[in-house]
């Protein structure tokens, strides 16, 4: 093993010497220290050989002493413990109330004069500022317990001599949290002032750097994290433009306070910026969380970042871009090669990156165990996953011997499952992957370019347990699995159990509030609170927040948007169903659907690290140890599986003229992009050379997907662009606008109700009345929704985005002026205009359609497959000649969703057939 030589370094960045912990392994030889200290910023190793800061930074705060984590731990509390909702009772009075400090600030005037107006909100914020700092030094306590603490000064100096850190930790270690809180005042992401040779060849000022920006899979994640580390920061985070360390920007919201340094932004939103500026010249880092995840825009900002990292930094003005890749489960060696320097060569195809072992981290394992190490001293035959994967079978930690394990399965009766010591036993180990890796750099200048750091540990421990026997029934199982943890385990402790979709969760949720209404007194209270991605935005928010009733125990019913990234407060207990929805382009259909699938490895041990987070944790799998050995490690990216349209669209809006050879982690065939550049130029986004067009530039330039952008192009040439926006505002919003039926007799009233909303062709135009209605509604546009059953939340949000995308086609010329202002009267839309806006719709859905055929079923008109309208559209049970859909589902038989009559030979232009 090498040797560790503890050093430290300092906590502000340029302010002197700290200490931090240093792999020496990491440093090859003295001389090879020296080349290093003489590139890095102003840094020069101390006498002992410690990084050590010249003379030209300021003498340090005293040095943060690396903690002594089991002895805090056990004097940890966790209960009672601020987190990003529940605030000390002060703080979180003054939080909230800050959130209206302009209005209070307008109502303080009343009846004062200016200089006590003055007086009052300055004492008003001074106590604001003094309970944002009280909270942050309380939760500093906190911070100094993470496993990623002591790693500080490692991270810092890595990204001192490196551009590029891959940051390897398990779940909960505190990455996403901490990482740019320790970056953010580092030397390199100070904002400057630099000359570059703009388009026109003349020479220009201009700022680069200062911000830090932190991509997330989901603006849930986005959000929660921006106010977590505000609150850490101690720092205002509301949406006014007063001053502030931390922001986030998601799609349609954004909070960017004055003086912001660490901005947290979904990943489709940094392709946005990355298309107003190509060289993220506000940022002096990027922060790519979860890339595992491997999305179609995570796949892509990787591309980007790789380019700019190693491309030409004119465009900076000679500044590079640090870039950091995390996640607790990611190909290291993969994406090692990936952003190594050009010529750099490792095992590494271009483009065909997933599921290979470029390190050869399998290969060390089969060996190690083939000589009898399997690192945890039990026997392999013992452990769950035993002899099914050659890549798991280094699971460890397995024993049911210790004292509390037996404890805890008498006190959970729940499965007669066996289980594993805790997650990190699910996947090679930490020590596991870095031996197989010896020879390459931890931290200092890596050859690659690359430097690699490794946080190991998790603040608590969760255990996993399994079912014994398969069970057909995964839903029955959960339910089973919630109502008995909930009368044998003692409060607190939430439950948080992963489902696949919306409709599974209502399932559940309906179940478990009957049972719930028939608990005796003597069992605590139960609250189901579901969180889906359509939910709005407000509701998402409430499941993070601690419960508020007494003796009440909260169990949060999720898809995957919980499956990183994300603490939700109170959680002890995972129950995972082993299967989540993904997006998959089904060539036959010649369309995208969700489809239901097991799960991968690496969102087993995701969702697993849900629990943990706040204290000692269980998870419970409702799939067999066999069951999880058969599970694919990762999961394909996305980029593999789904239409690349979007993708290679996104990839021509920034420039990019052969995406064929655009650097990807992984390509998809050939034939696939061929087949989206014939769709874009079909659409007319790109011209026979391939080249972007105005149409293509103005599709891109929608935070919408490119369908929709294609309508609104579509419906400004047919001079419908105000109709095209109020429906797609309605499609596009957080969550469903109409409230939906939970049983038949709901449907007939929703009916009754909706009835001058509901358009007999289709869901468009009931859309589109809907929209048109409530912008016109001049009394209470609350009580309008609620009669309707429509969600008030959800047309708030809409007409937000009504507004936005006016704004933008009036930018965009595609609207020649701005609309007057709400509420105007409104007409029934007449026959001719009604087929004018379903028509710009099919430039962009054309293949979405599906004729009547003569056995009364509809027919998709790209592969003849059968599809049957689902029971939420207005077409529900009618037969018309053609249908024309915007989603698609599959669950018992495959659906088609938000649909409207059209004619059948209309069908035949819009396809160009
Ligand atoms: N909103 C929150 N409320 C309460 N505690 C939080 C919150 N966010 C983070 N924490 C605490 O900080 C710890 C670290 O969180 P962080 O998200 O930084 O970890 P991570 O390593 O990025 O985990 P993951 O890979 O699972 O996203 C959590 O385990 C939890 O104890």
């Amino acid at each position: 093993m090498p040797e560790k030589v503890h050093t430290k370094f300092g906590d502000q960045a340029g302010q002197s010497v700290a200490q931090s912990t240093v792999n020496t392994s990491s440093y090859k030889s003295s001389s090879q220290y020296a080349k290093v200290a003489g590139k890095s910023n102003d840094l020069k190793r101390s006498r002992d050989g410690n990084p050590k800061a010249t003379a030209n930074t300021k003498p340090d705060q005293p040095p943060t002493n690396t903690p002594n984590t089991k002895k805090q731990r056990t004097n940890f509390e966790p209960h009672g413990r601020p987190n990003a909702t529940s605030l000390p009772a002060t703080t979180a009075r003054t939080q909230k109330n800050s959130g209206h400090l302009g209005q209070q600030r307008s109502s303080l005037g009343k009846g004062t004069t200016q200089a006590g107006h003055t007086q009052k909100s300055k004492s008003t914020n001074a106590n604001i500022q003094r309970a944002l700092k009280k909270t942050a030094q309380e939760l500093e306590e906190l911070r100094k317990n993470l496993p990623i603490w002591s790693k500080k000064a490692d991270i810092r100096w890595a990204l001192r001599n490196n551009d590029v850190l891959l940051l390897n930790g398990e779940t909960g270690s505190g990455k996403s949290t901490q990482t740019p809180q320790f970056l953010y005042n580092e030397p390199w992401c100070k904002k400057q002032t630099v000359k570059i040779t703009n388009e026109e060849g003349r020479e220009e000022d201009v700022s680069v750097g200062g911000m830090i920006a932190i991509t997330e899979p989901r603006r849930v994640a986005a959000i929660t994290l921006a106010r977590r580390v505000a609150m850490e920061m101690g720092s205002y985070l509301g949406k006014e433009k007063t001053p502030g360390s931390v922001g986030y920007s998601v799609r349609f919201d954004s909070v960017t306070p004055l003086g912001m340094k660490i901005k947290f932004v979904t990943e489709g939103m940094l392709l946005q910026e990355m298309l107003r500026d190509p060289h993220l010249r506000q940022y002096s880092a990027v922060i790519v969380d979860e890339i595992h995840e491997r999305s179609v825009d995570v796949d892509l900002i990787a591309g980007f970042l790789r380019q700019l990292v190693h491309g030409s930094k004119k465009g900076r003005g000679g500044i590079p871009l640090k870039v950091v890749i995390m996640s607790a489960t990611m190909d290291l060696g993969g994406l090692e090669t990936f952003f190594a320097k050009p010529g750099f060569h490792f095992k590494y195809k271009p483009g065909k990156n997933h599921g290979q072992d470029l390190f050869g981290v399998l290969d060390h394992l089969k060996s190690k165990n083939a000589q009898g190490d399997s690192g945890s001293g039990s026997s392999p035959s013992s452990s769950p996953g035993s002899g099914s994967t050659e890549a798991y079978s280094s699971w460890e930690g397995i024993s049911s011997s210790d004292e509390s394990d037996s404890k805890d399965k008498e006190k959970t009766p729940i499965t007669n499952g066996s289980r594993v010591k805790d997650i990190t036993g699910d996947s090679p180990s930490m020590e596991d992957i870095k031996e197989s890796r010896i020879g390459l750099f931890d931290g200092d200048v890596a050859e690659s370019g690359v430097a690699v750091e490794y946080v190991e540990g998790r603040q608590h421990d969760v255990k996993v347990w399994y079912e014994t026997k398969p069970s057909a029934d995964y839903l029955h199982n959960v339910l089973q699995t919630i109502l008995r943890l909930h009368i044998s385990e003692p409060l607190p402790g939430d439950i948080l159990a992963f489902l696949t979709g919306q409709e599974e969760i209502e399932t559940l949720q309906a179940q478990l509030e009957q049972y719930a209404s028939q608990l005796t007194k003597a069992v605590p209270r139960m609250k189901i609170m579901p969180l889906y991605g359509s939910l709005s935005a407000q509701a998402q928010q409430e499941v993070f927040e601690k419960v508020k009733e007494t003796r009440t125990r909260k169990v949060v019913l999720a898809t995957n948007i919980a499956e990183t990234s994300v603490t939700v407060s109170g959680v002890r207990f995972v129950i995972d169903c082993g299967k989540s929805k993904v997006k998959q382009y089904r060539p036959r259909l010649g369309m995208e659907s969700l489809l239901a699938k097991p799960i991968s490895k690496t969102s087993a041990i995701q969702r697993a690290g849900r629990a943990g987070r706040e204290a000692p944790g269980k998870c419970y799998r409702i799939y067999t140890p066999e069951d999880f050995a058969r599970l694919e490690a990762d999961q394909l990216p996305e980029i593999l599986r789904s239409d690349v349209v979007e993708a290679v669209l996104k990839m021509k809006a920034r420039g990019v003229d052969d995406v064929l050879s655009f650097p990807l982690m992984d390509s998809p065939d050939v034939v696939a992009m061929e087949k989206a550049l014939v769709q874009l130029h079909s659409m007319g986004a790109i011209d026979d050379h391939g080249t972007l067009t105005e149409t293509g530039k103005n599709i891109s330039a929608f935070p919408l997907p490119a369908a929709f952008g294609r309508v609104l192009v579509a419906a400004a040439e047919s001079d419908c662009v105000l109709e095209a926006i109020d429906v797609i505002s309605c499609l596009t919003t957080d969550s469903e606008i109409f409230i939906q039926a939970k049983s038949e007799a709901d449907q007939e009233s929703i009916e009754e109700h909706r009835k001058d909303l509901q358009h007999r062709q289709g869901d468009i135009l009931t859309y589109l009345n809907t929209m048109q209605r409530y912008a016109a509604e001049n009394s209470n546009r609350n009580d309008w929704c609620k009669k309707r059953l429509v969600s008030v939340r959800a047309m708030k949000m809409a007409l937000a985005i009504r507004k936005q995308l006016r704004q933008i086609c009036h930018k965009q010329k595609l609207l020649a002026e701005m609309p007057p202002q709400d509420p105007q009267p409104v007409d029934p839309i007449s026959e001719e205009r009604a087929e004018v806006v379903i028509k710009s719709f099919l430039k962009a859905f054309a293949i979405k359609t599906a004729v009547l055929g003569p056995d009364g079923a509809y027919y998709t008109s790209v592969g003849r497959n059968i599809i049957a309208i689902h029971p939420s559209s207005v077409m529900f049970g009618k037969k018309v000649e053609a249908i024309m859909f915007l989603d698609h589902v599959f669950t018992a038989k495959s659906y088609a969703k938000k649909v409207s009559f059209i004619q059948a030979n209309w069908i035949v232009g819009a396809l160009g057939i």
